[in-house]
């Protein structure tokens, strides 16, 4: 499997960037192809402006979507946009990893999604039922590629749990999760969470990385988030006791918390 990793912390010595190591160490013992985008070592260019499209004059209006349309269809947008688009392509699962900061991803990975996520790339793809939409929601470029988030937070697991004071943690990731991986084609798995890291001793950074490695060599085999498909697709509106039979079985396709201990 080829698996893709993109990694957004400034640095590379930090908990995170020991978490990405053991990652890409466990995933190519299991015979994994592992590619890496370092966001910060790539220095990468996080806002969209006139400069992603050249030909754009300098009077003329800029309308993001179109341009982004235009140069996709032309092969014309730029190189570093160009080779993360083809990472994508080339990878079977694909990873997330960053620290929870405001409740979101840092924002050199937001801007990425916003620069390689171009239109016709990942929305605005394919005609499906409804014309009006494209093909979205588990349909898209992405379909029959599975993702998942690697995050790290500053907060109690009980803060982020059904009633906690910060929202419950799949709400919280809810506009990645579904907004930036299920929308383009994505199956997406449940999220791997470590809480409360910022003062992690060794004991239980060795902890965390065992489950973040059970995690990993699940990554073909666990059942995705069962989200709505936007065109047919199986969905239907689940029943309550369908899903006490599923919190009873453990089968919720939420996330899978880690707490440090
Ligand atoms: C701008 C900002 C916004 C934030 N917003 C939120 C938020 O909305 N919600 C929230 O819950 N939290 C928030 N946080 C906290 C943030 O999520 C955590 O600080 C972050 O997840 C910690 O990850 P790190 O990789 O930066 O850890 P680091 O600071 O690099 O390390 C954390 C601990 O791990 C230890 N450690 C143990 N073993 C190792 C090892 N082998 N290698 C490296 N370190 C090790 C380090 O010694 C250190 O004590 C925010 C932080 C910032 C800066």
């Amino acid at each position: 499997m080829n698996v893709l990793i993109v990694f957004a912390h400034p640095e590379r010595h930090s908990l995170n960037g020991a978490l990405l190591d053991v990652a890409v160490r466990d995933l190519e013992a299991q015979g994994h192809k592992v590619q890496v985008s370092d966001l910060y070592r790539l220095q990468w260019k996080p806002a969209v402006d006139r400069s992603d499209f050249p030909d754009v004059g300098q009077g003329d209006r800029l309308k993001v979507a179109s341009a982004s349309a235009r140069d996709f269809t032309a092969g014309n947008l730029t190189e570093d946009v160009k080779a993360e688009q083809e990472k994508l392509l080339w990878a079977d699962t694909v990873i997330f990893q960053f620290p929870l900061w405001w409740f979101s991803m840092p924002a050199i990975l937001k801007g990425w999604i916003d620069r390689v996520y171009a239109c016709g790339f990942a929305y605005g793809v394919g005609e499906h039922n409804d014309k009006r939409w494209g093909d979205r929601y588990g349909e898209g470029k992405m379909a029959g590629k599975r993702a998942m988030l690697v995050v790290t937070t500053g907060g109690w697991p009980e803060h982020y749990s059904a009633r906690g004071i910060n929202g419950p943690i799949d709400d919280v990731l809810f506009h990645i999760t579904h907004g930036m991986l299920f929308y383009p084609g994505f199956a997406v798995l449940p999220s791997f969470v470590a809480y409360r890291v910022d003062r992690l001793n060794e004991a239980q950074f060795a902890d965390v990385s065992a489950q973040l490695c059970s995690r990993l060599r699940e990554l073909e085999t666990a059942s995705p988030i069962a989200y709505r498909n936007q065109n047919g697709g199986d969905y239907q509106i689940p029943s309550m006791e369908l899903l006490e039979g599923l919190e009873k079985s453990g089968e919720t396709g939420f996330s899978l918390h880690v707490a440090a201990p």
